[in-house]
């Protein structure tokens, strides 16, 4: 039998039935960065002109996924996405202790797509036992805010206030989305890292209202460009680059939905008709 070498890279997370977020966001960003990848479905997100719901996958479904995955050899990253209840967070945190690859949680607490929230005794056992296992950690304001005692975040120095707390719950690194919600003209963002802080920023879009998945296309870029053997610095980089074009190129799906669903196929696309 040949041997096919490609890197395999994992995703902990949703459905999301219309593609902008979820598993699906994750497996089209892998595919860019020339991985295959695997999933493990935590539930299905739906998503209407009315609200935003998510229906969690039977715990033992979960797990039995987890245990297939645990027969795979060698995954070069995982990237956590949306988990929905305290026995998921517990099962997520075994599965993770025995991995000693790079692991990107995208802390998905509060989503623009609905009036979802978690509750604060969730919170609080995931930011205690989950967080501190992740290579770097992905909140955008929201959730940023939900995971510390600040409750404003306006401006560079308040990012950097919410990203040293987050540090000293033992994540190693942090990096907070202004995006679409921060104001301004730039779609900033911060690093922390045991280094210092580093500010990322390109253009805000805005031509659109909304865009759905901007932040898991974020994240399983950077652990994408993590299981490739970039730096942390570089991954990140090359993943705010991507979501960009992701964003710049998000499909419209239709008049009843307020946003559009990124693509991420975006920067391909954009090489392809210049
Ligand atoms: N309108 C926009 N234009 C350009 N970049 C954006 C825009 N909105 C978000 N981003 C960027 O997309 C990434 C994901 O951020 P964000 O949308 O805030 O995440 P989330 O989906 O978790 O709320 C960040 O790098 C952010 O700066
Ligand atoms: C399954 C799932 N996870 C996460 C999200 C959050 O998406 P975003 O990248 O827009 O924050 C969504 C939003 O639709 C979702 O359906």
């Amino acid at each position: 039998m040949i041997k096919n070498q490609t890197p395999k890279i994992l995703t902990i997370a949703g459905s999301d039935s219309l593609a902008g977020g979820g598993v699906q966001a994750d497996l089209a960003t892998f595919n860019e960065y020339g991985l295959f990848g695997l999933t493990a479905i935590t539930s299905i997100a739906t998503i209407t002109a009315t609200d935003f719901k998510v229906f969690p996958v039977d715990t033992d479904v979960l797990a039995r996924q987890l245990d297939s995955i645990r027969l795979v050899d060698q995954l070069a990253a995982v990237k956590v996405g949306l988990l929905v209840n305290l026995d998921q967070v517990k099962l997520v945190v075994e599965f993770l202790k025995q991995l000693t690859i790079p692991i990107v949680i995208d802390p998905v607490l509060a989503v623009k797509e609905g009036d979802y929230q978690q509750q604060q005794v969730f919170i609080d056992f995931y930011r205690t036992n989950l967080l501190p296992l992740a290579d770097i950690i992905t909140p955008n304001i929201s959730e940023a805010q939900l995971l510390t005692n600040v409750t404003t975040i306006n401006n560079k120095a308040d990012l950097i206030a919410v990203n040293q707390q987050l540090q000293a719950l033992g994540i190693t690194n942090v990096f907070t989305k202004g995006g679409q919600r921060l104001a301004g003209k730039m779609a900033l963002d911060l690093w922390s890292s045991p280094d210092g802080n580093r500010f990322f920023e390109k253009p805000k879009l805005d031509f659109l209202a909304d865009v759905n998945g901007s932040g898991c296309t974020l994240s399983a870029a950077i652990a994408a460009g993590l299981a490739r053997g970039l730096t942390m610095e570089q991954a990140l980089k090359r993943a705010k680059d991507f979501v960009w074009a992701a964003i710049n190129h998000s499909v419209t799906l239709g008049d009843q939905l307020t946003g559009n669903s990124v693509w991420p196929a975006g920067q391909r696309w954009e090489n392809k008709i210049q």
